[in-house]
């Protein structure tokens, strides 16, 4: 018999995610179905979004055999049937205060920074540089945690270093880089780009540092479709741009700068999206979603 969500003690709820407690050394980490477009969290959800992001954390948590937070199996007896698949059981880490952010493209803030000052986070790049161009090898390019509902600061390595100290920072440029760069090599041979990613690890009392929350997701990680990989311009997400080409084309009554909340999605869209986010998964993991624990939306 699993336990009802309600005996654990929420502590966090983040736009499209939820923390709960689940004793002094463990929590519940909850992806919903939520989706966010143009900073608006969506009124529509998309069905079974919370555990196919699940499906890919643990994907990638397994194929990079990296130290991480997980403390259990996805069908872990401690996870509630209401949220099973979308759910996970973590050690209760100290969190180490800085998103660790690799880049491997050019795009977003990262591209911004760039046409002002020819870096990124105090890393300077090559001049000629377009929307999308490949930086190879990536770069790390921390942010510091933004209060709630405002974008994260980018900052230098060594604003890190004098904020965790230099030893810490290094490891977290280390293991930043070398995580996303296995992941986004597994996913380009399966032809999906991963522009750009966010980590956040955390330290155990005994102070060993532990990959910890998501891990190479459409929600901490760009996706791009490499058959469509055009530097230059702004390249479509695989994930979310279906809902993005509604949202500001002629039939939802709605642009970005109405100031108001986006519309609900029609069926169709939220569908689609659906697919999208389960195809991602089967091409990278080479898995069947069909296959994992929870039951379908
Ligand atoms: N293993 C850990 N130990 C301690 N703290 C965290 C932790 C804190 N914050 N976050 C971000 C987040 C993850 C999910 C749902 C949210 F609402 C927020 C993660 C973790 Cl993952």
């Amino acid at each position: 018999m699993r336990p009802e969500l309600s005996e654990y003690t929420p502590i966090y709820s983040g736009k499209v995610r939820e923390l709960y407690a689940v004793d002094d050394e463990h929590l519940l980490l909850v992806a919903s179905d939520r989706i966010s477009a143009y900073d608006y969290i969506l009124d529509s959800q998309i069905p079974d979004k919370g555990r196919v992001l699940t499906a890919m954390s643990v994907f990638f948590f397994d194929a990079l055999g990296v130290p991480n937070h997980l403390a259990g199996p996805a069908d872990d007896p401690r996870i509630p049937e209401s949220v099973l698949g979308r759910a996970l059981i973590t050690r209760r880490l100290d969190m180490v205060q800085v998103e660790c952010v690799a880049r491997g493209y050019l795009t977003g803030s990262g591209l911004k920074e760039y046409r002002a000052n020819g870096e990124v986070c105090g890393v300077p790049l090559p001049a000629g540089l377009v929307d999308g161009s490949r930086i190879d090898p990536p770069i790390f390019t921390p942010a510091t945690k933004a209060a709630v509902g405002d974008h994260d600061e980018n900052v230098s390595f060594e604003r890190v270093a004098a904020d965790v100290g230099i030893d810490l920072a290094t490891r977290l440029r280390e293991l930043t880089l070398d995580v996303y760069s296995r992941g986004a090599d597994i996913a380009r041979d399966r032809g999906i780009l991963l522009a750009d990613t966010k980590f956040e690890f955390g330290r155990t009392p005994g102070g060993e540092l532990l990959l910890a929350d998501e891990v190479l997701t459409p929600d901490s990680s760009r996706y791009w479709d490499a058959a469509l990989y055009q530097p230059g311009r702004a390249q479509p997400s695989f994930d979310k741009q279906i809902v993005r080409d509604w949202l500001t084309g002629p039939d939802s009554g709605w642009s970005t700068d109405s100031g108001t909340p986006p519309p609900p999605l029609p069926d169709d869209v939220v569908a689609r999206t659906r697919t999208r986010y389960i195809e991602a998964y089967e091409r990278i993991s080479g898995l069947s979603f069909a296959d994992w624990p929870g039951a379908a939306a």
